[in-house]
């Protein structure tokens, strides 16, 4: 075959221009329709920034209100969704689960394949809402029990915690999931909200579009990093090895899971959000083993790849805060896609306001023209 020489994965390729959010890879700026992501964790909810993404301006205080009602009072799942899922193999896992359940939301949502732009925000407003209800859900579900009655806080990351641990989290749980929530929710063409702008373009519903981009994040090159951090740093499970166990595996050329970028060729500036709340939440738990034994990793995978760019990614500490908060370890990725969602959304009404098909070609390297040899004769 012959060699080829198309940029591999699409490195810096522009696919299309967009006004949701922006990156310097060199730099480590992240904003968000041109609030620094620094702000915005600092400064404001994830409430705020949801609305920010998908109505396009951060909301004054009535309007922050109106929405975060609307969100509350468009949580609840259909039932009919939950006892679909129940019915599953109780082994599959809560990605699996959740891609399935989305898809099925599609089927009572009376709006499902409109894609003008005020219907694909309605869709749009129940996604946001029912996902966490969902992930939730799930939780309680694959235990073979019924989820809880739903949570109408106003606050996303307070309800949810309530949904999934039966009780209220303490204010550092809640802000710290809030938080985590602001800077998971976009990343401009990353490759799930790519994943979701493909189905989009194709006039395909918002529910298959979303079900397209929870398939792209469950991968480990992606979101599902998370989950494999938190059983990396359980594989190692002490301090003092740390050490010795990552230069072993950069010895065998093994790859750390929460480590490198497509795009950021310097610390990725919520890594160190992350890091801050994780170190917090260790404090606050007594419970420091998980993330003395991250810094131990970043240090000596910075000490002996900082000279190739690579860096922790929004990965490497979300896992170990969700851990020491007792949250289950497969549910990691679908805490990622439930503040995703508010991303994937933006991009596939972005999409539809101005479309056309997203259907690139592909460098041909196969074999020369040549002649059939009917089966017998082969
Ligand atoms: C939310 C997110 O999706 S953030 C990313 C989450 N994914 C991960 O954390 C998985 C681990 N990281 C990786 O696999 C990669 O860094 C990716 C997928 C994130 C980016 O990949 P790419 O831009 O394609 O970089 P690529 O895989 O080509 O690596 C470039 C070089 O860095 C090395 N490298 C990249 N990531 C790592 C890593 N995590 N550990 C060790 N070495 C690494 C590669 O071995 C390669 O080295 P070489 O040039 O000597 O061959
Ligand atoms: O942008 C990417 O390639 C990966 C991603 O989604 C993120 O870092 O949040």
């Amino acid at each position: 075959m012959a060699d080829s020489t198309v940029q591999a994965g699409l490195e810096g390729v522009v696919a299309a221009a967009s006004s949701i959010c922006t990156i310097d890879g060199q730099q480590g700026i992240l904003s968000y329709r041109g609030y620094d992501i620094r702000d915005l964790a600092e400064h404001a909810t994830y409430e705020e920034v949801a609305h920010l993404l998908l109505m396009g301006e951060l909301p004054d205080r009535d309007e922050l209100d109106a929405f975060s009602e609307e969100l509350a009072r468009r949580r609840a799942v259909p039932d009919a969704v939950f006892e679909m899922l129940a019915h599953l193999p109780r082994e599959a896992e809560p990605m699996e689960l959740l891609r399935t359940g989305v898809s099925a939301l599609a089927m009572y949502d009376p709006l499902s394949g409109q894609v003008t732009h005020e219907a694909a925000i309605e869709q749009a407003l129940n996604l946001v809402a029912q996902l966490p209800t969902l992930v939730a859900g799930i939780h309680w579900i694959r235990q073979g029990k019924t989820p809880p009655a739903v949570d109408r806080s106003r606050s996303v990351a307070t309800s949810f915690l309530a949904m999934l641990k039966g009780h209220a989290p303490t204010s550092l749980e809640a802000r710290t999931l809030d938080v985590a929530l602001t800077l998971h929710a976009d990343h401009e063409f990353n490759a799930s909200t790519f994943a979701a702008r493909v189905t989009a373009a194709t006039l395909s519903d918002m529910y298959s579009a979303v079900t397209s981009a929870i398939g792209a994040l469950k991968g480990p090159l992606h979101g599902g990093a998370n989950q494999r951090v938190m059983e990396m740093l359980q594989t190692v499970g002490d301090p003092e090895k740390a050490e010795a166990w990552v230069r072993a595996k950069l010895e065998r050329k093994e790859k750390i899971m929460g480590i490198g970028h497509r795009v950021y060729k310097t610390y990725d500036p919520r890594a160190r959000f992350l890091k801050e709340m994780s170190r917090q939440l260790a404090e606050e738990s007594g419970e420091d083993r998980w993330y003395r034994i991250s810094d131990v990793v970043e240090r000596v995978v910075i000490e002996e790849l900082g000279e190739k760019a690579l860096y922790p990614n929004v990965d490497f500490f979300s896992g170990t805060c969700y851990y020491v908060m007792g949250i289950p370890t497969d549910l990691f990725t679908p805490i990622f896609a439930m503040s995703r969602i508010s991303g994937w959304a933006a991009h596939i009404v972005e999409q539809y306001d101005n479309n056309r098909l997203i259907r690139p070609r592909a460098e041909y390297i196969g074999p020369a023209p040549r002649t059939l040899v009917p089966i017998d004769q082969r």
